[in-house]
């Protein structure tokens, strides 16, 4: 894409984007239109190195067609995509990069160990044996068995050990979950970690199971009807925000205490005369014996912008980019 005209904001995206130690993802502007719309649009935000981001939305929300644009298997029709500050189509750029997709294509009629030959055959300059090894073993999957005799969670595992495997950079896991029981997930995600403290590496996750997400994710990018909706430091997103409980008050439009902006409302429920609301506030409300604030947990920061029926207040650019 040509960028004629770089304004001061457009050359800091770009310095940082391609700067040693910039964010593993960066997008600007970025669009992907099919047939039957916008999947995504306008889509700015940047993903720091070595953090771990949830990437949440509801179905539709453009979760995968992001991936897809990361991995280079589709082409954005508007701005740009970097990792690493690389296009994600160069060799540079795949070589760091391991997704692992929601259908977890594997060959059935190869044996395990066969699979991970095959692994390192695709990814000649480098590639972790004794890492993909493990992560097998530790499953206790024998090497000699072939693939289409394996359950569904056993083959997650297999995926993720080609994905270890190859040592990426940064490793995208699209609703890698979605189909093993609580205790497979939970001993799978533990897998995962335990791989990212090791090395480090950055983690774009996607997940519908956002309870889940609290004791995994650090970073957050909310998708909604293909735009970001909210990114940007969990702990740091959630201290922004507040959840106000009390008696609803009749004398203002929202309910909630005259010092909280409208604008500010991102989600609130009435049950009788009592309101619960989460707001991007967190000034003063005034009687504090008819209010009580609190920030919410991720869980509930999630779930109030995934419910909320206003468009995102303040959710600027350079704020819903903020690392
Ligand atoms: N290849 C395609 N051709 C046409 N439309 C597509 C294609 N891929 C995705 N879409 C549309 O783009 C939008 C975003 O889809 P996407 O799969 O990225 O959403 P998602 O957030 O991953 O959803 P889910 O949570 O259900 O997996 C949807 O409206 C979908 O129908």
């Amino acid at each position: 894409m040509m960028w004629g005209f770089l304004s001061m904001e457009e050359d800091t995206y770009r310095a940082a984007s391609t700067a040693a130690g910039g964010p593993a993802l960066a997008a600007r502007g970025l669009g992907v239109r099919f047939r039957s719309g916008w999947a995504l649009e306008a889509c700015d935000f940047t993903l720091p190195t070595g953090r771990v981001t949830a990437l949440v939305g509801p179905n539709g929300a453009g979760k995968s067609t992001l991936f897809h644009l990361a991995t280079g298997l589709l082409r954005p029709t508007a701005g740009e995509i970097r990792v690493f500050g690389a296009d994600p189509v160069t060799e540079e750029a795949r070589r760091r990069v391991a997704f692992l997709a929601q259908d977890k294509p594997l060959y059935p009629r190869f044996t395990v160990a066969e699979t991970l030959r095959f692994g390192r055959e695709l990814n000649r300059s480098g590639w972790d044996m004794e890492s993909a090894e493990r992560i097998v073993r530790s499953g206790n999957i024998p090497l000699d068995v072939r693939v289409g005799t394996l359950s569904q969670g056993q083959c997650t595992r297999i995926a993720l050990a080609l994905a270890f495997g190859k040592q990426p950079d940064l490793l995208l896991l699209d609703e890698p979950l979605a189909d093993l029981d609580p205790l497979v997930r939970r001993e799978v995600m533990g897998l995962v970690m335990a791989e990212v403290a090791d090395r480090g590496i950055t983690v774009v996750m996607s997940s519908h199971i956002v309870a889940e997400l609290e004791n995994i994710c650090d970073h957050l990018l909310l998708l909604k009807d293909g735009a970001v909706r909210l990114a940007g430091d969990a702990q740091q997103l959630c201290d922004e925000h507040t959840l106000l409980t009390g008696h609803v008050d009749g004398s203002t439009p929202h309910g909630l205490p005259r010092a909280v902006p409208a604008g500010a409302v991102v989600d609130s429920a009435v049950t009788g005369r009592q309101i619960t609301a989460l707001v991007r506030y967190t000034g003063p409300v005034g009687d504090r014996e008819r209010w009580v604030g609190e920030p919410p947990t991720l869980e509930e920061l999630l779930l109030g912008h995934l419910r909320s029926q206003v468009p995102a207040a303040g959710d600027a650019p350079e704020k819903a980019g903020a690392a």
